[in-house]
């Protein structure tokens, strides 16, 4: 158990570009696809592939993408991720810093400034804002967490909140920040949640003959599940519909930001975009619960790229429901889940 005066906190998101100048998006892209787990192919050849085709091909066109949504203080990911901090720790009442898995500000950086604010400092509780495990997402998040506190030799415990994916104050937050959308006329929910190859869920099982191997794996109880990506977003998606009341043919999950030529996570949703209108869903509401703030893969991919494709193929109406972002009940429930923490008895 920790008192309010020996803990701080960091809100620990991916991180954005420091600009839109191609420079600042290349070294962005080159950090966050040089990672092992993002990119988990043998090093000299992910370098290669990195440095010599990937990031020299996409640098300008992401640059451009993210010239398009960029607001005037900044990246909205960084932006909604600061406002995040101000308003948990105006409810906490104990520091809260910022730190990007990717980018700035870096996490040792977010430790320091704790620690400036606080000497005395006893805990530190770090939360990946990524409700969903996933390699390339939250493993990549908490290891380096881990990795840099080890390394400076902090003297405070390090405490990391698990994936929140089925946890009731985060279906609920998800659930009421949809429901007055729901409100307006509509055909189909669709949830799309970032996608990752399906070579990831394979090699992340824990048992090594359960993901994509039992028929409707997702569904039969297995110790893969608590590193599952699949199964933890179908699990969302069902808890949240389940909560809203929507009927089982009124909502289904797909899969976005799709990057290079491996199997990803299917249903694809620029795909599902360009059907769902030919089978009679024309009122289209989509909801991104991967994502906690919103960023490029939701206000550029999905609210301007995913609209067009969807409205050009015969959709009537299209709206993206947005992020959690600041909403009160998100933040409401990391207080819940940082109290949680310093109630733990340490031994
Ligand atoms: C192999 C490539 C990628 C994997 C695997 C991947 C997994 C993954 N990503 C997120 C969350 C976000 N990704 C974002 C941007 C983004 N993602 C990739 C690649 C992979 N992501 C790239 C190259 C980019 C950069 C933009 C681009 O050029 O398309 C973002 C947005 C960041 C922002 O600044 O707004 C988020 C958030 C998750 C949750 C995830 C695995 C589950
Ligand atoms: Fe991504
Ligand atoms: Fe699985």
């Amino acid at each position: 158990m920790v008192s309010k005066s020996e803990v701080g906190i960091i809100l620990m998101n991916l991180g954005s570009p420091d600009s839109t100048a191609v420079p600042d998006v290349k070294r962005y892209l080159l950090e966050f696809l040089m990672d092992k787990r993002v990119i988990d192919y043998p090093w000299l050849f992910r370098k290669i592939l990195i440095e010599g085709i990937i990031v020299p091909r996409r640098a300008e066109k992401s640059a451009e993408a993210y010239a398009s949504i960029w607001w005037e203080d900044g990246s909205p990911l960084v932006v909604l991720t600061k406002q995040l901090q101000a308003a948990v720790q105006h409810d906490m009442d104990v520091p809260v810093e910022i730190a990007m898995r990717y980018g700035n500000p870096h996490p040792q950086v977010a430790f320091d400034n704790l620690l400036k604010k606080n000497p005395q400092l006893k805990e530190v509780i770090v939360l990946p804002l990524y409700p969903h495990y996933a390699m390339s997402s939250y493993e990549t998040a908490a290891e380096y967490a881990k990795e840099i506190y080890k390394k400076k030799k902090y003297k405070f415990r390090l405490s990391i909140i698990p994936p929140f994916y089925d946890e009731t104050a985060y279906i609920d937050a998800v659930a009421e920040s949809m429901r007055p959308f729901l409100q307006q006329q509509h055909d189909y929910v669709l949830f799309s949640y970032h996608g990752v190859p399906e070579r990831h869920i394979r090699k992340g099982d824990i048992t090594g003959q359960h993901c994509m191997k039992v028929t409707d794996c997702c569904h039969v109880k297995s110790p893969a599940h608590g590193y599952c990506y699949r199964h933890q977003v179908t699990i969302t998606a069902e808890l949240v519909a389940a909560k809203l009341g929507l009927p089982r043919e009124k909502w289904g999950i797909s899969f976005q930001s799709r990057l290079g030529r491996e199997e990803w996570l299917k249903p694809y949703t620029a795909g599902l975009l360009e059907t769902l209108p030919k089978e009679g869903k024309k009122k289209l509401l989509v909801v991104c619960p991967a994502f906690v703030s919103d960023c490029l893969e939701t206000l550029e991919e999905i609210a301007v790229e995913g609209k067009h494709t969807f409205l050009s193929n015969g959709g009537d109406s299209f709206t993206m429901i947005p992020c959690l972002n600041v909403h009160p009940m998100w933040v409401k429930a990391i207080v819940q889940y940082c109290q949680q923490i310093m109630q733990t008895e340490t031994v």
